[in-house]
């Protein structure tokens, strides 16, 4: 868990032997202590170099540690104890100094940092505080704003602006070990006084209060009800207005406020559902450490609107060369500007030159014939799309994958209409794609393991969090998304307003709620697809009750706000009104209060006062009903998959940790008794009957997220 050597004679290597990150594990703290004190008290040893093996200095405290009791040395003493020797240690960072890791780099009186390198303290994110010092370190010795800044945000930093702001002695290009050691040499009998970070005075500005006020301020409309920036927030203002030894017991005690809270562990769960949602897997046994993906050298991007502008700007800016084609010489022309201003305006925020020479724009499939792969971004209309796909297949060569950017069409009938069903797979980005993180990677029951792969690959390759889904109408995120907007509206038929709902829903933590979402995403998208499949519109009977279809509740509020030509945003009027065509500024507006008033009276439905905890429990316990059936169904292979796709596909504050993780903090027991109630009270809406897979759930003792993959037993897994 950590080597100890004595190399030049008198210097003590010990280099953190815990693959990958080298993270620092209670053996990993044991044998950092022992090592130390090998190193102090051996007569021989005159001056002390820590780093890390593989590359890597240290990812911080192991996160998995902190499910269970607490074990081991603790990381305090033991970091004190470094800061406080008599022998200089030299801190060698390569690859990463990461929480505990940074905080391990500030007790070394120096720091060497390879030029690749990069530190941060991203404790924050986990839902907790840099709890080994660096709260009462950091700022005195780079100053408040600039600890504050990197505490609350979590923010990495690189080895060049670490030395900038005196976090690092010195850059190197070469071995950072190796650097270290000659640096250590020359430290000897230097006097260390003035390196013991936690001896420092803090710089403190004038106008401490008035700058914590404004950055809480931030933080408050950045996070909104998060509580770990808070506490940091309060720590660092400690290092400001104490001596060291009161400072770090402050730390100590705001972490202890963090520690156990449940959004600690809805953070951290939503960092390794993250890592875990990228290891999809096959009922054939293919999965993603046996399926070699194809290297993608070319795309092309059919249709230029706003989806597949956005995809060819996040292929050309990974260095893939793209063709994107679209019908009509004035779209493509449209296309090609809006794509070259979009590449232009990304290259200048980077830093780096604009990739246009990887573009070509055409009015032709016949020149994909040499591309690697194909993601149709046309229209969202079967027909059309099976017509692109059988055109496909007529001009590519037989080896490119053929992929769709459908938000919810059947990938297999699409794959269904090619000569080569097995490189056929769904690329579901979200709007706008370059922006967003989320990918949707769909596999057709045909789909090969090599085409999964590719496609999983590619995606991780543009930076995205891409997640495996089985093949249904909506797939996960929209399939779970209507019973979420069924509620809402359900709702404001039976007297809430959308303000009321979205407010709700952004305490609740969302960034937006879902009537301001609508507005953002456009009305007549769902119009169209509610129209397309006979829920509204010419074709239904008029025989039909209104408020009914298919034996089941239906409102139709969202067509009549449609039917005024309201379709959010793009036209200044939605649920909300706007102050222009594309305004944002989203004001209640009395002609929907009007429309529901009437509505109301139309259908003699007396409006009641509808809590807030009843809009929470009616949009939520939907939400993750229809998640527990997606699992039944082998849509997702495991929770973590589906609320890796809320989390950054749908703004689901990860503070909560996912529509799947959210329901296992309320209790399953709980959720399940609430839609029982819910579904007792509205019979006709099915999405409110508990799912049996809840149901089973419960009667096992309600287990922990992480295991119910064991109770999910399908005999039809796509995954
Ligand atoms: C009332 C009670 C009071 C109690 C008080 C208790 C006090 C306790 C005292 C605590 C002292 C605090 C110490 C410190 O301040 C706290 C911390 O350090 S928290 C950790 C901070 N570090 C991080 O957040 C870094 C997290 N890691 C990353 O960002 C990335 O992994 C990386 C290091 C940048 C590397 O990225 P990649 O190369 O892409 O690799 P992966 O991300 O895929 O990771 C590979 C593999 O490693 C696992 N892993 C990574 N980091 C950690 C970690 N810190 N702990 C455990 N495991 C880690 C990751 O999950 C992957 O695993 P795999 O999926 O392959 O199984």
């Amino acid at each position: 868990m950590a080597r100890y050597e004595l190399v030049k004679r008198s210097v003590a290597l010990i280099t953190l032997t815990n693959p990958p990150v080298n993270a620092l594990s209670s053996a990993v703290r044991h044998a950092m202590a022992k090592s130390m004190e090998q190193a102090l008290n051996d007569p021989k040893v005159t001056a002390v170099v820590i780093c890390g093996e593989n590359g890597r200095f240290c990812g911080g405290a192991d996160i998995r540690e902190f499910a269970g009791p607490l074990r081991g040395p603790p990381l305090v003493p033991l970091l004190d104890a470094i800061e406080a020797g008599e022998k200089p240690v030299v801190a060698a960072i390569e690859g990463v100094a990461l929480g505990g890791g940074f905080e391990l780099a500030l007790v070394c009186h120096y720091c060497i940092a390879h030029f690749k390198a990069r530190l941060g303290l991203p404790e924050v994110t986990l839902g907790i505080l840099p709890a080994a010092g660096g709260t009462q370190r950091l700022p005195r010795l780079i100053g408040i704003p600039a600890a504050l800044e990197l505490i609350t945000t979590g923010r990495h930093i690189s080895a060049q602006e670490a030395l900038k702001l005196g976090i690092v002695d010195q850059v190197t290009e070469q071995n950072a070990c190796e650097v270290a050691v000659e640096f250590a040499l020359r430290a000897v009998a230097k006097p260390l006084s003035s390196r013991r970070v936690s001896m420092l005075t803090t710089p403190c500005p004038p106008d401490l209060d008035a700058l914590l006020e404004v950055v809480t301020m931030e933080v408050k409309k950045k996070a909104r009800g998060v509580m770990a920036p808070l506490a940091c927030i309060q720590a660092v203002r400690a290092a400001a207005t104490m001596p060291y030894s009161k400072g770090i017991k402050r730390e100590s005690e705001l972490m202890a406020t963090l520690f156990n809270s449940g959004q600690a562990r809805a953070l951290q769960y939503c960092f390794f559902a993250q890592r875990t949602a990228g290891k999809w897997t096959l009922p054939s046994g293919a999965q993603w450490n046996n399926s070699k993906p194809r290297e993608i050298r070319s795309a092309a991007i059919i249709g230029l609107g706003t989806m597949g502008r956005g995809i060819v700007v996040s292929l050309a800016r990974v260095g893939i060369s793209v063709i994107a084609v679209e019908s009509e010489k004035k779209l493509l022309e449209t296309g090609k500007q809006m794509v070259i201003g979009m590449l232009e305006r990304d290259a200048k925020r980077r830093g780096v030159s604009a990739s246009l020479n990887l573009l070509k724009f055409t009015l032709s499939l016949q020149d994909l014939k040499d591309v690697d792969l194909v993601i149709e971004a046309v229209f969202e209309d079967m027909a059309l799309k099976k017509r692109v796909f059988q055109e496909l297949s007529k001009v590519c060569r037989p080896a490119t994958l053929l992929c769709t950017n459908t938000s919810g069409l059947d990938v297999d009938a699409l794959a269904g209409v090619t000569d080569r069903p097995h490189l056929v797979v769904g690329m579901h980005f979200f709007s706008p794609a370059h922006v967003m993180k989320l990918l949707e990677v769909v596999c057709g029951p045909r789909s090969s393991s090599e085409t999964i792969a590719t496609a999983m690959s590619l995606g991780k390759r543009m930076g995205k969090v891409s997640v495996a889904v089985g093949n249904c109408p909506g797939f996960v995120g929209n399939r779970m998304l209507k019973p979420y907007m069924d509620q809402a509206t359900f709702l404001l038929e039976e007297g809430a307003t959308p303000e009321q709902i979205d407010k709700a829903l952004e305490d609740f933590g969302f960034a937006m709620g879902v009537f301001r979402m609508s507005d953002l995403a456009g009305l007549d998208v769902g119009w169209r697809i509610r129209k397309e499949s006979g829920l509204t519109g010419p074709d239904v009977d008029p025989k039909n009750p209104p408020r009914r279809r298919h034996g089941r509740r239906y409102c139709p509020i969202p067509d009549m706000v449609c039917e005024q030509g309201r379709f959010g945003q793009k036209t200044g009027r939605g649920w909300y009104m706007y102050d222009k065509p594309g305004g944002t500024n989203a004001k209640p507006d009395p002609l929907i209060q009007n429309l529901l008033e009437m509505y109301r009276s139309r259908y003699a439905i007396q409006p009641r006062n509808i809590s807030d905890q009843e809009i929470i429990e009616r949009c939520l316990f939907a939400l993750a009903n229809e998640g527990f059936r997606i699992l039944e169904d082998g849509i997702a292979a495991r929770p973590e998959d589906i609320d890796v796709i809320y989390l950054f596909g749908y703004g689901f504050p990860r503070h909560r940790g996912g529509p799947m993780f959210y329901a296992s903090m309320v209790g399953l027991e709980r959720v399940l008794e609430r839609l029982e109630h819910y579904h007792q009270a509205h019979p006709d809406v099915p999405h409110l009957e508990p799912s049996p897979l809840l149901k089973k759930l419960v009667a096992c003792g309600s287990p922990s997220v992480q295991t119910w993959r064991e109770h999910i037993k399908t005999m039809h897994s796509h995954l």
